[in-house]
């Protein structure tokens, strides 16, 4: 036996409480008794009994009454009512009222004994669920604020209020970094699911292997490492909303599985022949062109309609006019000033990174700032640089290979302000081949 059981038994009969008590601690468990049920009420506000055994016919007050006052004076301690004649009523009652289990005498010992361990399983699973919500509800993220008061901000601040209260899937497509998950969680704050946590998927931060067990979960045994059961995240966001991000990752095996959830809410855990069904709202996110996805075989077709039903496409941070302003302001803390030409540079630079590019160069720019005072010194080399990086544009080039040369090696020269050592080495070639290119272009410098 791991862990004694602190028991009160209540009963008029001295005989039959003395008898079970004597058996009880024999047994290592800690027992104490009364004949009255005023004083069961009594001992039962004072001490955190694991589980009270009580008569249901005792004099004075009524089964229904005693147990109501016992789970009042402490609604953790579970109850088992034991009687001489029971009844069906008396014991609908009593469950009704949430005793644990209604017993009629004479019984063995041992059986009492069994019933008590239930019951204290119950009461442990109880207080585990309650300590889990306080845990969930003091970790559920603070809805970060959607900064941005540009256009197109605007325009999807609108859609969000629109869409989030449908219950309709959402598929949420933006480069790298523009927010995809903070509208996520919008639209979750906005629906009547609200109250449930938000459950989150990261298809590419998973190997391929294990995404479907963690979607669908898996019964023990049904692979190798199962050790265990597992339910997955479709089973614990039942009557939530699920998360998934970057769907573009999932698994094209996978993909009908998903697709038979979405379309009339059933699965089958990895390993079970049992079907379970759940009530899940999916919002789904991508930096991929899921058409092109489609296109190319990679994303199924239907799958693709079917979390498609709305669709909510983020701006990257540069076509948000004035929003780098306000970002700026409301990420920096008083500690802390940007200096003008800081300013400038960090406005005038089309972050293909997005937002949390642009969070994390203020972070960099934080710790290296003296005194709080933000510097362009405290910049990276391609937010200081005035010029774009190749990389970075956004605007696709559609002219030929040697205009783009041209064009590039007339940059380069103009930003080492026509240092030819200097623009040879950024270009990667032997200053011998730069001058062979700038006479081949004609070039001016
Ligand atoms: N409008 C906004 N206002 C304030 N902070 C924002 C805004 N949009 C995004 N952020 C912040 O930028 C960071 C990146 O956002 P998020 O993770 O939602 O981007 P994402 O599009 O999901 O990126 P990825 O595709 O790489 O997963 C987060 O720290 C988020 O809080």
């Amino acid at each position: 036996m791991s862990k004694p059981i602190e028991l009160l038994f209540v009963d008029d009969d001295i005989d039959f409480i003395e008898g079970c008590s004597r058996w009880f601690e024999k047994k290592g468990h800690r027992v104490s008794q009364t004949t009255s049920g005023q004083d069961g009420i009594d001992q039962c506000s004072k001490h955190d009994f694991d589980a009270v055994i009580l008569d249901w016919n005792l004099p004075g007050l009524s089964g229904i009454e005693l147990v109501q006052r016992m789970r009042e004076s402490n609604p953790e301690t579970e109850v088992i009512v034991l009687t001489g004649e029971g009844t069906i009523n008396n014991a609908v009652e009593s469950m009704r009222l949430g005793v644990f289990d209604f017993q009629t005498k004479p019984f063995a010992m041992g059986d009492l004994e069994r019933r008590c361990i239930a019951a204290i399983e119950r009461r442990r699973l109880r207080k585990e669920n309650l300590q889990l919500r306080e845990v969930i509800t003091r970790n559920r993220k603070q809805a970060t604020a959607m900064i941005g008061t540009s256009e197109p901000m605007q325009r999807l601040g609108r859609l969000i209020d629109r869409v989030a209260p449908t219950d309709k899937a959402v598929l949420i497509q933006g480069e790298s970094g523009t927010g995809k998950e903070l509208v996520a969680q919008a639209i979750h704050a906005g629906s009547s699911r609200s109250e449930r946590p938000l459950v989150t998927l990261n298809c590419a931060a998973l190997p391929e292997n294990l995404v479907e067990s963690e979607l669908f979960g898996h019964e023990k045994g049904s692979f190798t490492g199962a050790t265990a059961m597992k339910p997955g995240l479709f089973e614990v966001a039942d009557g939530s909303t699920l998360f998934i991000d970057e769907i573009g990752e999932l698994p094209l095996a996978l993909q009908p599985k998903l697709l038979r959830v979405l379309e009339d809410g059933s699965l089958r855990r990895i390993g079970s022949h049992k079907e379970r069904r759940v009530d899940v709202r999916i919002v789904a996110a991508t930096n991929r062109d899921m058409k092109t996805e489609v296109a190319e075989g990679r994303f199924r077709e239907d799958l693709y309609y079917r979390i498609n039903v709305m669709a909510l496409d983020l701006p990257p941070l540069r076509e948000r006019n004035g929003d780098i302003e306000l970002l700026l302001n409301h990420i920096l803390d008083k500690d802390h000033e940007l200096d003008d030409d800081a300013r400038q540079a960090l406005v005038a630079y089309i972050w293909p990174g997005n937002i949390r590019q642009l969070i994390n160069t203020l972070v960099r720019a934080k710790i290296l700032a003296d005194d709080g005072h933000i510097t362009i010194s405290d910049l990276p080399e391609e937010v200081r640089t005035p010029m774009t990086p190749m990389a970075a544009i956004p605007i696709p080039f559609f002219g030929s290979l040697i205009t783009l040369e041209c064009q590039h090696i007339a940059e380069v020269l103009q930003r080492e302000n026509g240092n030819k050592s200097k623009a040879a080495k950024a270009l990667g070639i032997e200053r011998r081949k730069l001058y062979r290119m700038i006479e081949k272009h004609g070039i001016s410098c």
